[in-house]
């Protein structure tokens, strides 16, 4: 099964939501004219990392957000990785994805589980403690934000369960760490014999300058379509599943696992 997947590369505007839901519109429509059947967004969308803000601007359990990523899906029939939004929910913040599918049904919603210390984002945002699987497209996936990369057991722990594509959405990725995140995500896929599609932001704020780079990886590690490291661009590629299967079934590595050696 081929599928084309799109990556929107956008910028952020700090602390203005309203400016960030034109752009995420913009871009459904773009991914539409490209004839895209996933659109992934980037980490924080709405507010950018305006943490102290976020009394302010953080979305009512992602009410709004929600209702405008359903909204796109279904107006393109687009199956839509909705980045993460700031959000709101019984006195606390978190870093939220909700995902949609082409009929505009919410299919997941993701709470970031690691929090990025360098960036004092514990202070501000609870962990969320569930992992992310969901159908989209027919496809298997599994999806996690930012620094969550980092923690290759928590990937595993989902992985173990099937997934065939890891669904990956960043923001804060800043230029001088931009190698990394590439290692990283190629790793991830070679791994976990998987698809990675990986959305990465551009543009700066107070603090940094984002590196953009946005990936798409097939499962040997081999990079399928990248972003430049500033430009906002929509990168798409076409993924064949079936790769996948094949790959999986050369190396066996998830039934040569030894799980009672991994404490
Ligand atoms: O792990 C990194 O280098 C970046 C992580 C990050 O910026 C985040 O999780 O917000």
């Amino acid at each position: 099964m081929t599928l084309k997947v799109a990556i929107a590369q956008m910028n952020i505007a700090l602390g203005q939501p309203e400016v960030n839901k034109q752009t995420v519109a913009q871009y459904a429509q773009k991914a539409s004219e490209a004839g895209a059947d996933i659109l992934i967004y980037p980490e924080m969308w709405n507010t950018g990392y305006a943490l102290t803000d976020l009394p302010q601007l953080a979305d009512n359990d992602g009410e709004r957000s929600r209702q405008l990523l359903a909204r796109l899906a279904k107006t393109y029939q687009l199956n839509i990785v909705g980045g993460s939004v700031a959000t709101m929910r019984d006195g606390q913040f978190f870093n939220t994805m909700f995902v949609f599918n082409q009929l505009g049904q919410q299919v997941a919603r993701y709470d970031k589980a690691h929090l990025f210390g360098l960036m004092n984002e514990e202070k501000y945002i609870a962990a969320g403690s569930q992992p992310n699987t969901f159908e989209l497209a027919g496809v298997l996936s599994a999806g996690v934000i930012c620094y969550d990369i980092r923690f290759p057991e928590w990937l595993r722990t989902m992985m173990s369960s099937g997934p065939q594509a890891i669904l990956y959405v960043s923001a804060e990725w800043p230029i001088q760490r931009i190698a990394q995140w590439q290692i990283l995500l190629q790793a991830r896929a070679i791994e976990n014999q998987a698809f990675v599609v990986a959305a990465n932001r551009v543009g700066s704020d107070r603090d940094n300058t984002f590196g953009g780079r946005s990936l798409v990886i097939d499962p040997l590690g081999n990079i399928v379509a990248q972003g430049t490291d500033a430009d906002e661009m929509l990168v798409t590629a076409d993924i064949d599943i079936a790769d996948e299967t094949a790959i999986r079934g050369q190396i066996p590595v998830f039934s040569d696992r030894r799980p009672e050696l991994y404490r």
